[in-house]
């Protein structure tokens, strides 16, 4: 759906989806989220006993991963199961950024990745080849189940609603499954591992942070009972953390491209004609110095004190993007983002390794944000926190 040029044809495409990422749906999921997280924790628990660093973005990716796959396909890839939390998802966004720029500008490239053998692919890009792989598979399957099916049992995964019969027979080719499966996968992937890494590098590095959040989880967590996400949403400082990650992990840091079709737009002094493609990058919003002082620190406390004044600052983080094409999977990434920062941190500590700010510093665009060395990551020894 995200390449789809006209309005009316993306309003379609992103309207057979949107059901499944509404904030009821997301509640519905929530089962599956604890399934994945408890593995997680179970990873960290381990990782705790052995002494030894984890690669705490490939072990995020693996997480948001497995519960992406299950939620399209009905099945987890189960890559927090994989020894390195390999995740061929993420492979393939890798290999993809790589070439981000030439494929910005030399746009039918990717397209052409479609037409070549897959034993080329899978030599330049083994990742990619494996992942669409995958995705192919997958849609072919869902594709002929679904011409068996009745239609109620055609919406209960994504690529069953993709594949329905009431969709029109050339909106459910596999070239459009796949389409959409790469987007669904990746999107859902990279962009929340990121933030959550942003999260964990910061309750690693500042003390001060990991014990504020825990004083406040504690007379919610200490029990060891489930915490729906509703009362999670309610800690301010749980939520001043959340959304320090959302601002600081950029999620797509490209100018999007958007174009008004029918209206003149005013920015300041300027009329920028109608039909004039126009794009900024979310740094600039995120970074702001007037909206958000010493924007490069991660104070959660600054959410806290804009909700006293009465301000809502969330409307300038432009992490999600904005209007008609904005991330459809937002409530699915701050729930993701809610239940595993408050699990972390009430069970565990982390220490970094091998990792500075440097390795999550935004310096070059990728697509995503791109540290100098290349893309994101955190590594850190786990130690278990008593209760
Ligand atoms: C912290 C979490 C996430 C961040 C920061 C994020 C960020 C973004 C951004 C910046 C866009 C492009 C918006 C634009 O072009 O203006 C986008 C689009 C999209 N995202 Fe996310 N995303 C997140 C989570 C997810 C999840 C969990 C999914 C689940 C599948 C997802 C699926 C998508 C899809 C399918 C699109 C294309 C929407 C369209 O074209 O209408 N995202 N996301």
């Amino acid at each position: 759906m995200i390449t789809t040029i006209d309005h009316d044809h993306h309003r379609f495409r992103r309207g057979i989806l949107s059901n499944f990422f509404s904030k009821k749906s997301v509640l519905n999921i929530t089962p599956l989220i604890q399934e994945k997280l408890a593995i997680l924790m179970e990873r960290f628990e381990q990782a705790s006993q052995e002494g030894v660093a984890l690669d705490l973005t490939a072990a995020f990716c693996a997480l948001t991963g497995d519960i992406v796959t299950h939620y399209t396909y009905g099945q987890s890839f189960n890559s927090l199961h994989e020894e390195d939390f390999k995740n061929n998802i993420r492979g393939g966004i890798l290999e993809l950024e790589s070439t981000n720029h030439l494929n910005r500008f030399v746009p039918s490239l990717i397209p052409l990745l479609r037409y070549m053998p897959s034993w080329l692919v899978a030599y330049f890009k083994p990742a990619t080849a494996a992942i669409m792989a995958e995705v192919t598979e997958y849609s072919q399957n869902a594709l002929r189940k679904n011409s068996e099916q009745d239609l109620e049992k055609s919406k209960q995964t994504m690529v069953q609603a993709l594949s329905s019969p009431a969709i029109p027979a050339d909106e459910r080719t596999l070239y459009r499954l796949q389409e959409e499966g790469m987007i669904l996968l990746s999107g859902g992937t990279e962009s929340p591992a990121n933030a959550l890494s942003v999260a964990a590098f910061y309750l690693a590095d500042e003390n001060s942070i990991l014990e504020r959040l825990r004083a406040e989880l504690q007379p919610a967590m200490c029990n060891g009972n489930f915490v729906p996400l509703a009362e999670l949403e309610q800690l301010p400082y749980l939520t001043g953390v959340v959304n320090e990650a959302l601002r600081l992990s950029f999620g797509l840091i490209s100018r999007p491209p958007r174009i008004a079709p029918d209206e003149v737009l005013v920015y300041r002094e300027y009329d920028i004609p109608a039909g004039t493609p126009v794009g900024m990058s979310s740094y600039f919003m995120n970074m702001d110095p007037t909206i958000f002082p010493n924007p490069e620190s991660f104070i959660p406390d600054r959410w806290i004190l804009a909700s006293e004044r009465g301000e809502n600052l969330t409307r300038f983080i432009a992490t999600f993007g904005k209007g008609s094409r904005a991330c459809i999977g937002m409530n699915l990434g701050y729930a993701e983002l809610y239940f595993t920062i408050a699990a972390m941190a009430h069970r565990f500590k982390f220490e970094l390794h091998e990792t500075t700010q440097e390795n999550i510093r935004a310096v070059r665009d990728r697509g995503l944000p791109f540290s100098k060395d290349g893309h994101w990551r955190v590594k850190a020894k786990v130690s278990k926190l008593a209760n």
